[in-house]
């Protein structure tokens, strides 16, 4: 795996929106290339014992390697609306990634277009980040437009993207056609999991590391 001018290695797991399975994805990327987690920006804590805890349990990772939130809110909300309706502010300056010789991987919150604060997108947190981008695709109708979109927001900031992992039952040929247009990044499946044993995990978790340590450098613009 490539590292940043830090000797940091890792990922950042975004998707098209919430909800498609970053966690889940992210549980198997920790578990693939044996390194730790990190949510930054939790919020729905009143409704959910939060990411942190399920990649916890998803991975049997102690504690030290899931690492705490940096901010976290009750609201299930975007950051900014959370945050504001206590009073806090998201500063992306306090923003310092875990110390870990491990690869880091760390999840988003919602999609790339999630107000932080006033000023600020989950987009612009994954530049500070500087990992190799992720984009979880959650399967069905309406899932090529949001790949698509996003791939072109990552593309616009030169952000490296690692690949798409397409989650869930697949809907026709959508994982060509977003590839079609945006453009021959290495693409997992997931399919849907009514189970998820342990066995079940390490085999995704293996097909995960096949295919996203095959490249190493990542692209940053458009083909
Ligand atoms: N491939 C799958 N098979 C079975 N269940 C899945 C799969 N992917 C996701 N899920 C389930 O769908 C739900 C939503 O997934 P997940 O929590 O990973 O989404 P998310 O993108 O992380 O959402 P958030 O924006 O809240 O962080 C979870 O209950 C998860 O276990
Ligand atoms: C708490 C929740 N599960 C997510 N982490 C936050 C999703 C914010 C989405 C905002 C939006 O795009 O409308
Ligand atoms: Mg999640």
């Amino acid at each position: 795996m490539k590292a940043d001018e830090n000797g940091r290695t890792g990922f950042f797991i975004t998707g098209t929106g919430t909800g498609v399975g970053k966690t889940l994805v992210s549980a198997l990327m920790t578990l693939a290339f044996d390194g730790d987690y990190w949510k930054p920006l939790q919020t729905g804590l009143a409704e959910d014992v939060g990411d942190t805890a399920d990649v916890a349990a998803l991975t049997g990772l102690p504690p030290e390697r899931c690492h705490a939130p940096l901010y976290q809110f009750d609201a299930l909300l975007s950051p900014w609306s959370a945050a504001r309706r206590t009073g806090a502010h998201v500063d992306l300056t306090r923003i310092s990634l875990p110390a870990t010789k491990r690869p880091l991987v760390i999840e988003g919150a919602g999609g790339l277009m999630v107000p932080l604060n006033a000023g600020q997108l989950m987009i612009d947190l994954i530049a500070i980040c500087q990992l190799p981008v992720i984009l979880v695709v959650g399967t069905g109708l309406g899932s090529i437009n949001h790949a698509l979109l996003s791939l072109e927001a990552l593309r616009r900031r030169k952000l490296p993207i690692a690949g798409i992992v397409m989650n869930g039952t697949p809907h026709a040929d959508d994982a060509e056609l977003i590839l079609h247009f945006g453009g021959a990044l290495p693409c997992a499946a997931i399919p849907h999991l009514p189970d998820l044993t342990e066995e079940t995990l390490r085999t995704q978790a293996a097909r995960l590391r096949e295919i996203f340590s095959a490249r190493q450098d990542t692209e940053t613009t458009r083909p």
